[in-house]
């Protein structure tokens, strides 16, 4: 078996690659950076060290890797004769390794199997939006259709912390002890890939919105208000309490609205809270506050972490969500001079109306509940 993977960094070899490679797949790594590619390409094996209250090893081997900027065909041979394709490359990248995907899925003989196509992004919908753009790339309805029928396409949720590697452990990384693959089974109509790491549901719509309105809305929580109080780290952050409340009191509202919305049970969802807190304490790993806040603009957007449960809180529990917007409200003072979103955002807050920030960023429009609110909260950072 094999499986092709878009994307070699932090989760790409330390959870998608090393579940694959459990799972029994020859792994074969795709990446645009030639440096990270050439050292996976000179390499035996990788290892991968969880860390948390017991440390253990795992060992990755037998992969191979392919610079996907330089070395195309060899990339297209591999797709048209794997059984799984997985991306961990951000939901931005996946219009970029789409005509890839594409031209690999053309190249397939019609008697293969389908090829397993699964997006591992922090995004809902991830593998649809992959699906869209492979779509959007292609000459006409005969070719969509072509392709179509030679892939399947799921969407997952993937949870796993994998910060940022310290360059002197060159392809090793260091990761949390936790891990949970979930993926849509339905599109397989009963011929899911084997991957024993990787939990098949029926239903992916609570899990993914339970993963990141819980855990994705904790770490942006903790990550901008923290760096607002001077923390570098995730850990030092919560433990100043001032971020633990803010944390606390937007994953109590999120967990209001996967209650009202999903049916999701308030005490084992208190459960899964008081993990995830811990998960962010977790001493071993060190995460910096502008990784996790990293892409603001992303992470402020319509679907994602702070709006998405904001306005759900809106809709199904009826009342305003005063934690998400104190979140929002710090989310608009990250101001890190090396990510080019944040910068991006300094340069909206300066010269954009309020109202068209939160049209425009947030994706909320006039009239709808959370307007007004938000729109204060863009005033409010303005000043
Ligand atoms: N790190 C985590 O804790 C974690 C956990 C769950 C999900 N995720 C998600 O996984 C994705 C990747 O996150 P990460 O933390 O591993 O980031 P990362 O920056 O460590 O890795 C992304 C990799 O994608 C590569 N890449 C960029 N453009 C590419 C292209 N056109 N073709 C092929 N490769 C390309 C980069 O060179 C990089 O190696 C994101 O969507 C993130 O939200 C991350
Ligand atoms: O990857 P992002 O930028 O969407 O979010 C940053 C972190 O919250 C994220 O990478 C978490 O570490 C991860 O989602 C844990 O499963």
């Amino acid at each position: 078996m094999k499986a092709v993977h878009f994307g070699a960094g932090n989760i790409g070899r330390g959870f998608v690659g090393l579940l694959l490679h459990e799972a029994g797949y020859e792994v074969v790594f795709a990446d645009v950076n030639a440096e990270l590619i050439d050292a996976l390409a000179a390499a035996d094996s990788y290892t991968v060290h969880l860390v948390g209250e017991t440390e253990e090893t795992r060992v990755v081997d037998g992969f191979r890797a392919i610079n996907s900027a330089t070395d195309e065909a060899a990339l297209i041979a591999e797709i048209a004769t794997a059984d799984v394709v997985t991306t961990a490359v951000g939901p931005r990248i996946l219009r970029f390794v789409a005509p890839v995907i594409a031209a690999g899925l053309a190249a397939r003989p019609d008697d293969a199997p389908r090829l397993a196509v699964m997006a591992c992004e922090n995004a809902i919908g991830a593998t649809d939006l992959l699906a869209a753009e492979i779509a959007d790339g292609l000459p006409d309805d005969a070719a969509r259709e072509a392709i179509a029928a030679k892939a399947v396409f799921a969407n997952t949720a993937v949870d796993r912390i994998v910060p940022a590697q310290d360059p002197a452990s060159g392809i090793d990384v260091t990761v949390e002890t936790f891990s949970e693959w979930v993926v849509d089974r339905t599109p397989f109509a009963g011929g899911e890939p084997a991957i024993p790491g990787a939990h098949f549901v029926d239903d992916l719509a609570p899990y993914i919105e339970r993963k990141l309105f819980t855990v994705n809305t904790g770490h942006a929580t903790v990550a901008y208000t923290g760096f607002l109080q001077g923390a570098t780290t995730i850990s030092e952050a919560i433990a100043i309490p001032a971020v633990r409340e803010a944390a606390e009191a937007a994953l109590a509202e999120t967990s209001a609205a996967l209650t009202a919305k999903h049916g999701l049970d308030p005490e084992e969802l208190a459960a899964y809270r008081a993990k995830i807190l811990d998960r962010f304490s977790n001493p071993y790993l060190v995460d910096e506050v502008t990784r996790v806040g990293r892409e603001p603009l992303r992470k402020l957007g319509r679907n994602e972490r702070f709006i998405g449960p904001a306005s759900d809180f809106v809709q199904y529990v009826g009342r305003t969500p005063d934690a998400l917007l104190a979140a929002v409200g710090a989310a608009l003072r990250f101001d890190v001079p090396d990510d080019s979103q944040s910068v991006e955002l300094r340069r909206i807050l300066e010269e954009a109306d309020p109202d068209e920030v939160v049209t425009e960023v947030m994706g909320v429009a006039a009239g709808e509940p959370l307007f007004a609110p938000l729109v204060e909260m863009v005033r409010a950072a303005q000043v």
